[in-house]
């Protein structure tokens, strides 16, 4: 038998692994003077400090070309995900693995400086992605056209609404040229006809074969842009197969 090339190797690569994942936080609960005296005389050994456990022994592998949402009802464990996987959060538990570059559209204006404007911001987000200074400037032009909003490029970012946030994190994301495209719910804050222009661009972008891993509760949306959804509930997988059973398992759940 002979033994694969390098490329080969590469190629049949996940992109990203993720296995025995966990994260916990800790809750603070706030008590009144009365509760921390009757404690004290007590000596409680009740915590005051609640581990809550968002995920727990999670595991999956995305490839190339593949489009995977990860889907639950509200507080199941996705945006969380979704930030272990960008890497803004470190996981308490198990690893993840990631090859390649990665674009993340996770919170309406995350990465975007207040006090600069669009123009200054396109640059730094540019940079954060893995973009020198000269492929910005080439770049410039179409995102800015792109994000639409090419009058407000000179006004500083603090005065954007949500959805020129969105407008301009989007356009310099699809133009970094990322290996995987990790997007939250951000999209929804889109008006209708950019949300559309999303969303064929991340049909683009899944058909040139990257990673793309989207969270969203627009079920229709999700059936039709992603063949494979990972169904999480109270922080744990409960399915990963095809989104249209994911889908109606959600549907039923709710
Ligand atoms: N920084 C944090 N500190 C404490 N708890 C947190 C933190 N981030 C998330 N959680 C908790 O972890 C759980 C999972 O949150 P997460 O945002 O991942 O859920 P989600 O599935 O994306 O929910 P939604 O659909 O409402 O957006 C929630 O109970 C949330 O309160």
């Amino acid at each position: 038998m002979t033994s694969p090339t390098a490329t080969q190797t590469q190629t049949d690569l996940p992109r990203i692994v993720v296995s025995e994942l966990g994260k916990t936080f800790v809750l603070n609960h706030t008590h009144t003077l009365k509760d921390r005296i009757v404690k004290m005389f007590r000596r409680s050994a009740t915590p005051s400090k609640n581990v809550f456990t968002a995920l727990k022994d999670v595991g999956f592998e995305v490839r190339d070309g593949e489009a995977v949402a990860l889907l639950g009802l509200n507080g199941s464990g996705k945006s969380t995900l979704l930030k272990l996987i960008s890497g803004v959060m470190a996981p308490d538990q198990g690893e993840i693995l990631v090859r390649g570059k990665i674009a993340g559209l996770i919170e309406v204006g995350a990465g975007f400086h207040p006090d600069l404007t669009g123009r200054e911001n396109v640059f730094l987000n540019a940079a954060i992605l893995g973009m020198s200074e000269e492929q910005t400037k080439a770049k410039f032009d179409e995102i800015v056209e792109f994000s639409e909003i090419a009058d407000f490029i000179d006004t500083e970012v603090k005065f954007y609404s949500s959805g020129m946030f969105l407008r301009l994190a989007f356009a310099v994301a699809v133009h970094t040229d990322p290996d995987i495209f990790l997007v939250d719910e951000i999209l929804a804050v889109g008006d209708e006809p950019f949300q559309k222009k999303c969303l064929a661009r991340i049909r683009e972008l899944k058909a040139s074969g990257k990673a793309l891993v989207i969270v969203s509760h627009d079920l229709d949306m999700v059936s039709k842009l992603c063949d494979r959804a990972i169904l999480l509930r109270h922080g744990v997988v409960v399915s990963d197969g095809p989104s249209a059973e994911a889908v109606a398992a959600l549907r039923g759940e709710n």
